[in-house]
């Protein structure tokens, strides 16, 4: 079984039919839920709340609800999104005062935590919380809209950060998230991405299924 995870992001998803486009992108073949949770503060966007995760939650017991918190100060809004129901909260280093305290915080209550790297962010952030980690998400876009372009310095540092987890010996995830498409995941994959955010490219095709079922056949050939 392939050990890559698709996870569309429900970003370019029609809001005002939530549940049922959440249901019809698991149909398709989804792994995973992205919720993109903005605060127009550590972003120029507001998107999702605690009350939304806790509608998704009850509306699909069984999804996994990977939550980006694009929001600052990252601490006091933790809690909330782990009882609303999400299985795993990830944020971005510079909108935590205390990045290690986060990352407890985030496993104290119950949920898989990742850190979230922009464009423009070193990996040294990555520095002494490898043990922390259960998952890496490096941003190939600019946080805050969807549909953005991949931007290709990604790659590189895509295959850094393989390479550290590989000197870690943990088992975690390295998600990318933006400007992921049919034709570009499989080259993303051999930078080393094992995990991958799709918004636009899944909810904007006139078909959820060949979408991701294209995905998959390109990561096959990737592997
Ligand atoms: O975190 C995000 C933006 O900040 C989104 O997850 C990301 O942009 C997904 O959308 P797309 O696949 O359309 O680029
Ligand atoms: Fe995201």
């Amino acid at each position: 079984m392939s050990n890559y995870i698709i996870s569309p992001s429900i970003l370019s998803a029609d809001f005002a039919r939530l549940g049922a486009e959440v249901d019809a992108v698991l149909a398709a073949g989804a792994d995973w839920i992205h919720v993109d949770v903005m605060d127009n503060h550590y972003v120029p966007n507001l998107t999702i709340g605690p009350l939304v995760v806790e509608a998704l939650r009850r509306h699909a017991p069984h999804a996994f609800l990977d939550v980006h918190l694009m929001v600052q100060p990252v601490d006091a809004l933790v809690p909330a999104f782990a009882a609303a129901g999400a299985n795993l909260i990830g944020f971005h280093p510079e909108a935590s005062r205390h990045v290690d305290r986060t990352l407890s915080l985030i496993r104290d209550h119950g949920c898989q935590a990742g850190l979230v790297l922009n464009p423009a962010t070193p990996l040294c952030h990555l520095d002494h919380v490898m043990d922390r980690l259960d998952l890496i998400l490096l941003m190939s876009v600019n946080p805050g809209f969807g549909g953005q372009s991949f931007i290709p310095s990604t790659l590189h540092k895509l295959a850094q950060v393989r390479t550290r987890i590989a000197e870690s010996g943990r088992d975690i995830r390295l998600q990318v998230d933006g400007g992921i498409k049919v034709d570009n995941i499989a080259q993303v994959a051999r930078a080393g991405a094992d995990t991958f955010v799709a918004g636009s490219a899944v909810f904007n095709s006139p078909d959820y299924a060949a979408t991701i079922a294209a995905m998959r056949a390109a990561l096959d050939g990737a592997a």
